[in-house]
């Protein structure tokens, strides 16, 4: 959460010419309802299924760039499909992910202690974020430009 997922997708689908699609926000579509809204009156679970679908969904029929949600690879299932993906990790230090997540209140995983919320759930997920990654692209002292830049550079999908 974060690590600009949605915003560098949406960039390198531009530099690229190719689609942008984002999961979380095709599931906020079919289910009519903000993801804060779902954590809250269905719970995680819930919103868990659906993003598994969502991704199921996007892998099988989308060709482009596609941003996941930070939680989506918590699914054995999700992990198997990406497999052999060319999946970029966009890494973050704490620091940096508080200052960009701490000006809105959407991600109901960060709504209390967000430093210690967001330490516990990279602690749990890092070895998976690795797991399933061809690239490691760090964000920290970068802007979404240089992201994008660094992603297409650690894929050798630049054309000069
Ligand atoms: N490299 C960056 N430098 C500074 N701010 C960034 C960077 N990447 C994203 N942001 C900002 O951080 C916030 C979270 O970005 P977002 O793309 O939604 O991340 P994610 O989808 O990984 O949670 C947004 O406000 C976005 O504008
Ligand atoms: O890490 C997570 O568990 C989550 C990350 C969010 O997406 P971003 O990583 O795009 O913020 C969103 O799917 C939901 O709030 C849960
Ligand atoms: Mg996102």
């Amino acid at each position: 959460m974060g690590s600009g997922k949605s915003t560098v997708g949406e960039l390198l689908a531009q530099r690229l010419g190719v689609p942008y699609r984002d999961t979380d926000a095709d599931v906020v579509a079919t289910e009519g309802r903000e993801i804060s809204d779902l954590f809250l009156t269905e719970g995680e679970p819930y919103f868990r299924e659906r993003e598994r679908a969502a991704v199921a969904a996007a892998l099988a029929e989308h060709t482009g760039v596609l941003a996941l949600g930070g939680g989506a690879v918590l699914d054995a299932s999700t992990r198997s499909l990406l497999a052999g993906l060319p999946v970029v990790y966009l890494s973050l230090e704490v620091d940096e992910a508080v200052r960009r997540t701490g000006l809105n209140q959407a991600r109901p995983l960060l709504a209390i202690n967000p430093r210690r919320q967001w330490r516990e759930l990279m602690d749990a997920r890092r070895h998976l974020y690795t797991e399933v990654a061809r690239a490691v692209v760090a964000t920290d002292d970068r802007t979404p430009d240089e992201v994008a830049d660094a992603v297409l550079d650690a894929l050798e999908l630049r054309d000069e």
